[in-house]
């Protein structure tokens, strides 16, 4: 059986309240912290950027903080968030004019990096860098909110990406990032992710641990590819 990693988003958190909100999930099982930073630019929003994930690291925070950049250009954010403590970095091909670079930049500086896929963007662009992925993040929603509806045809292309990964023997997680819950994970397991982000499920709960430890039951039952 694979790993399993849950990764709140904290796009659904009370922002303000984070640092203790942080420590509520961590505490109610969840493995990393999903940090969605939107620039109104390459996304119809606006959220946090490296202070904020710096804030949480003198709050005390420990566990890995997944850094996902919707934001375009992406380069120049990146030695900020390196500095101020994320542990992996995702950003999206379009974002870049250079992807094997921004790549390289991730990974010399100590961090994971990983790709994104909008859910219309096709996977092939992952063959060419699949040596420098630590992680390939899909997206299940179109990005920009949280509390949007998982699209199905995802399920498809993880399977492929999946397969990808499994043929290249390479250790890079497969992350799922929009609507996620309790309903479908396990199906979303099946098609082969490893790491589920979910923002709405957990933070809109009226517990996490009930919230969190639903879904870890149903992860036990899925039976992966
Ligand atoms: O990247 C994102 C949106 O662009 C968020 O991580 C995602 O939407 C999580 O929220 P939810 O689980 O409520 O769908
Ligand atoms: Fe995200």
């Amino acid at each position: 059986m694979r790993d399993f990693i849950i990764a709140p988003s904290i796009l659904s958190a009370d922002f303000a309240r984070l640092g203790e909100e942080v420590d509520q999930v961590i505490e109610a099982g969840a493995d990393w912290i999903h940090f969605d930073v939107m620039d109104n630019h390459y996304v119809p929003n606006l959220t946090i950027g490296p202070m904020v994930c710096k804030a949480l690291r003198n709050h005390g925070v420990t566990a890995p903080i997944d850094v996902h950049l919707m934001v375009n250009p992406v380069d120049r954010l990146i030695p900020d968030f390196i500095e101020a403590g994320a542990s992996m970095i995702t950003f999206h091909p379009e974002a870049s004019h250079h992807i094997d670079r921004t790549l390289q930049m991730i990974r010399e500086s100590g961090c994971k990096a990983g790709l994104v896929l909008n859910p219309a963007t096709s996977p092939d662009i992952i063959d060419y860098v699949i040596d420098k992925l630590d992680m390939v993040l899909l997206m299940s929603v179109n990005p920009g909110f949280g509390g949007q509806k998982f699209i199905p045809s995802t399920l498809k292309k993880l399977r492929r990406v999946r397969k990808i990964i499994d043929d290249s023997g390479l250790d890079i997680r497969l992350e799922i990032d929009g609507g996620v819950s309790a309903r479908n994970i396990r199906q979303i397991a099946e098609a082969g992710a490893d790491a589920f982000v979910a923002g709405s499920a957990i933070f809109n709960a009226d517990d996490y641990k009930t919230a969190i430890g639903q879904m870890r039951e149903e992860l036990s039952k899925a039976d992966p590819v």
